[in-house]
């Protein structure tokens, strides 16, 4: 037998994946949930991000009608004709696209709109995605934004208060800021034949988020999947009532590492198609990321040098989707950082 250890190209250059080796799937015992309304909630919220850097949230208060509504309004852009889907892309990286992830040669089995959090700060593309569309989406969007803003922002104040971060808005606020640079992705994974050999498509193939927090909701379609401290691959049970989220590249470094981003990715599935909305929170451009002076005092201590996110942002955009992008910010780089497949 042929023991693949990557992910190989198939047709379009889209990656597949044995399913002969299945990934063990997450249980409500392994995967961490937090409750937002229990009181050790914050220390829970922690020791996800220091375990998995990854964990779902139940009770989070952004109503479930105003998901379903915005989940009804991506599949109606997606059901569109390529035709007046194609005048919104190729994203810039703003608007829709379709396969290609990304400027660097990425390509999933995916389609997908990119939004800025910003939507008044119109960009040709962006326009042309709500041109298609009714009024009523672009005000689910924006109404989605706005709560799932506030969840991002609560979720960073419990955060600093359990690591003792004071004042407790200092990584709240680069969220808040009006200037914050912060994104929405709706993802579409069309239902995939099933490949000769048993091989399933890459949806998203893997890679860590670069922004500071990633609040992820999905129809009940599995295929997400995250790398684990082991360096291996578990599957994620889709809950469309619920958050998974996701700890960044920019968190990382402001806690010194403490917190881990986590590498995911996301099968198709043979049988049913997936949507996802991920809301992406990241500071202004001009913000300086750096660990955090009340978690590590001493400069010497740091295991990143500073930078700022307009800085981390153009370095991310000339990479790979794969590729450990935090390296070229180590104080003294890290060799390897690749999962199992
Ligand atoms: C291949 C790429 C797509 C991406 C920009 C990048 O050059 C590397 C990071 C990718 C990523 C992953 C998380 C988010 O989906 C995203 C919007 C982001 O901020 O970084 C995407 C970028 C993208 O698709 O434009
Ligand atoms: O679609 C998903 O479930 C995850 C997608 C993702 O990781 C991303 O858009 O960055
Ligand atoms: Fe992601």
């Amino acid at each position: 037998m042929v023991v693949l250890s990557q992910p190989v190209p198939f047709d379009n250059h889209i990656s597949v994946i044995p399913t002969y080796r299945p990934v063990p799937v997450l249980t409500s015992q392994s995967i961490p949930v937090v409750d937002l309304t229990d009181p050790e909630a914050k220390s829970q919220i922690v020791k996800a991000c220091e375990d998995f850097g990854f964990f779902k949230v139940v009770n989070h208060g952004v109503r479930p009608e105003l998901m379903t509504r915005l989940e009804q309004g991506a599949i109606g852009f997606f059901a569109l004709p390529e035709s007046l889907k194609n005048q919104a892309g190729p994203p810039e990286p703003f608007g829709y696209g379709s396969k290609r992830i990304g400027p660097n040669g990425d390509v999933g089995w995916i389609e997908y709109i990119l939004l800025n959090a910003n939507t008044q700060l119109s960009s040709p593309k962006t326009s042309a995605v709500f041109r298609q569309t009714p009024q009523i989406f672009r005000e689910a969007v924006e109404e989605y934004m706005k709560e799932v803003k506030e969840v991002s922002c609560k979720l960073l104040e419990m955060m600093a208060e359990e690591l003792g971060i004071e004042p407790r808005d200092s990584l709240s606020k680069m969220v808040r800021d009006e200037k914050s640079d912060s994104c929405l992705r709706l993802n579409h994974y069309p239902t995939a034949e099933e490949e000769a050999e048993k091989m399933v498509k890459v949806g998203f193939g893997e890679h860590t988020d670069p922004q500071i927090i990633s609040l992820l909701r999905s129809n009940n379609t599995a295929g997400l999947q995250i790398c684990v401290k082991d360096g291996s691959w578990v599957a994620v049970p889709p809950d469309h009532s619920s958050f998974f989220i996701n700890v960044g590249d920019a968190l990382q470094v402001m806690t010194n590492g403490r917190f881990k981003s986590v590498k995911h990715r996301v099968l198709a599935d043979t049988r049913r198609s997936r949507v996802s909305m991920i809301y992406f929170g990241g500071p202004p451009l001009s913000e300086k990321i750096a660990p955090l002076q009340c978690l590590v005092p001493k400069k010497e201590d740091w295991l990143y040098k500073e930078f700022t996110w307009s800085q981390y942002k153009s370095s991310a955009y000339k990479s790979k989707l794969g590729d450990y992008r935090l390296g070229l910010f180590e104080k003294q780089p890290l060799l390897t950082h690749r999962c199992t497949v």
